[in-house]
């Protein structure tokens, strides 16, 4: 019997997922996404436990160890990963909270089904958590976890992040569970958002939905964080942008064997003059689509050459059972042909396209191999891959085409910030990304790399939880509901 730990990480996946094989066999492989990169390193540094869903339906084990991080699976049958994970989460709140990109679903079973898991996880959690223990709760698949906890297990010290965008007040509106969202967050003692804008907008829901007293002035990053009072309780909420284990990144990217990798990569394309990269799951927020789209008509345009320039895509699968999911894989997939169709040669393909997991050290390599590497998310809570791709220049070689609906935008100036939904400008960009002299080049990543070396993953964590911790201090004046305006 494991012992309960101090410590608790409550995520909707572990940070493995089990994998069976059609031998009949199990094994553990890394789970996808930005979430468990960010915060797998922070947890094995503090011998933590994670409480988090095993990847697969009906997966019941004990408590285990795996590289000194106590695991707890949470069950979830095939019925509720339909409903609460493709279904509330990821056809409703994904959508809405990313500006609507496609339509949002709305459907009672799968909310009553969102609830019923929620209160599996609190109870996970409850269970996993030492007398007085901190619990920080991820992202928006338990968002209403905080207030089951605080019921449950009154003692403990509770946080919340959220690793994707808080709408607009006019967006979150349309939800018809809005107050029961706004009220299960508050259960937290901290909520956490990437940027000042997504916090601002919650301080607003909370005193216009809720009637609770909030405090006043704008919220800082990392500073200046906004209170609610919930009765006798003080909630905080703060804007914490989420970064990655740079340094540990850097020194990978500098070894030999990925160097050679890297060069390696270059001639299987056959050498171009330059290598066009995107690092992806295969996700309609990402703008793969838009990013297509451009390189296609700077082609049809000779502004670039096909014939010396390639582009690679690595898209991870992803959510592959929503309907929005398969028809936008399939586009892709129509683009790529088309691209490849017009413009490739036998054996030179203008676009290669891998629609599979990469291993950790081939995509490094891919890093360092990039010329220009493309992310232009139509929306993104941060974008990790734009700072590994920094973190994997120290050569100062490369360029970064970001998009400005990104988190990660509001700290990378110096990237090519592009507009996603303005094609000529996205095609401007790319073009003065591949045609930079090299000294500006080498300017512009100096810059970036300064930036994404001193805020990296453990100072994100850091500060969210030293603020949780101080969380019982006395906080700023507040104004009621009547007095509040609109949010900027
Ligand atoms: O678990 P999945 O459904 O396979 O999705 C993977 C993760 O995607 C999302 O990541 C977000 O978190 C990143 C780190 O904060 C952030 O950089 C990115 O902008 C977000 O999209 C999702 O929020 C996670 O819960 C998923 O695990
Ligand atoms: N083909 C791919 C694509 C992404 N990834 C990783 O998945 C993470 C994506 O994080 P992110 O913050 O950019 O975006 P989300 O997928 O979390 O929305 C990064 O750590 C990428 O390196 C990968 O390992 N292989």
């Amino acid at each position: 019997m494991l012992t309960e730990s101090d410590f608790v990480v409550v995520a909707n996946r572990l940070p493995v997922d089990l994998e069976r094989l059609p031998d009949g066999t199990t094994r553990w492989k890394r789970s996808p996404g930005g979430l468990v990169t960010a915060l797998e390193p922070i947890l094995r540094a503090n011998r933590g436990a994670w409480v988090g869903w095993a990847g697969v339906a009906d997966v019941e084990m004990d408590p285990f160890v795996e590289d000194d991080l106590v695991l707890h699976a949470v069950p979830l049958s095939a019925d509720e990963i339909a409903d609460y994970y493709e279904g509330f989460s990821n056809a409703a709140l994904w959508p809405l909270y990313h500006d609507v990109i496609v339509r949002p679903e709305y459907q009672r079973e799968w909310w009553n089904v969102y609830v019923e898991v929620n209160r599996r996880f609190a109870e996970a959690a409850a269970k996993a958590a030492a007398e007085g223990a901190t619990v920080w709760i991820q992202d928006y698949q338990l968002q209403l976890v905080p207030k089951m906890l605080r019921m449950l297990r009154p003692d403990l010290t509770i946080g919340f992040f959220l690793h994707i965008p808080f709408p607009p007040v006019e967006l979150f509106m349309q939800m018809p569970w809005r107050t029961e969202i706004v009220e299960g967050l508050l259960g937290a003692d901290l909520i956490g958002f990437h940027l000042p804008g997504g916090a601002q907008n919650f301080l607003y829901l909370a005193r216009q939905l809720l009637g609770h007293q909030t405090s006043r002035g704008n919220v800082g990053v990392r500073s200046k964080l906004g209170v609610v009072q919930v009765g006798f309780r003080t909630v905080r909420v703060g804007a914490f942008p989420i970064s990655i284990a740079s340094g540990e990144l850097d020194e990978q990217s500098r070894r030999k064997s990925i160097r050679d990798r890297a060069k390696a990569i270059r001639k299987e394309l056959g050498n171009p003059k330059k290598v066009v990269l995107g690092v992806d799951r295969l996700d309609y927020t990402k703008g793969i689509d838009v990013r297509l789209d451009a390189l296609h008509e700077l082609i049809a345009e000779k502004r670039v050459d096909p014939t010396d320039t390639v582009m690679v895509q690595l898209a991870t699968p992803s959510r592959e059972r929503v309907d929005s999911y398969v028809h936008m894989r399939g586009e892709i997939e129509k683009m790529v042909s088309r691209i490849n169709g017009e413009y490739a040669e036998v054996g030179r393909p203008v676009v290669h396209y891998i629609h599979r997991p990469v291993p950790r050290e081939e995509l490094i390599a891919f890093f360092v191999a990039a010329d220009v590497m493309l992310v232009t998310p139509l929306r993104d809570g941060m974008n990790l891959v734009a700072k590994e791709y920094i973190a994997c220049r120290s050569d100062l070689g490369g360029a970064l085409v970001l998009s400005e609906f990104t988190g990660a935008a509001a700290e990378l100036r110096q990237a090519f910030l592009c507009n996603p939904h303005d094609l000529e400008n996205v095609k401007d960009k790319m073009e003065a990304a591949l045609t930079q002299p090299r000294d500006e080049g080498r300017r512009r990543m100096r810059a970036l790399r300064r930036q994404v070396l001193t805020h990296d993953v453990d100072r994100w964590a850091r500060s969210f939880l030293d603020a949780l911790s101080h969380s019982g201090a006395a906080g700023p004046a507040l104004i009621a509901p009547e007095e509040a305006s609109e949010p900027e």
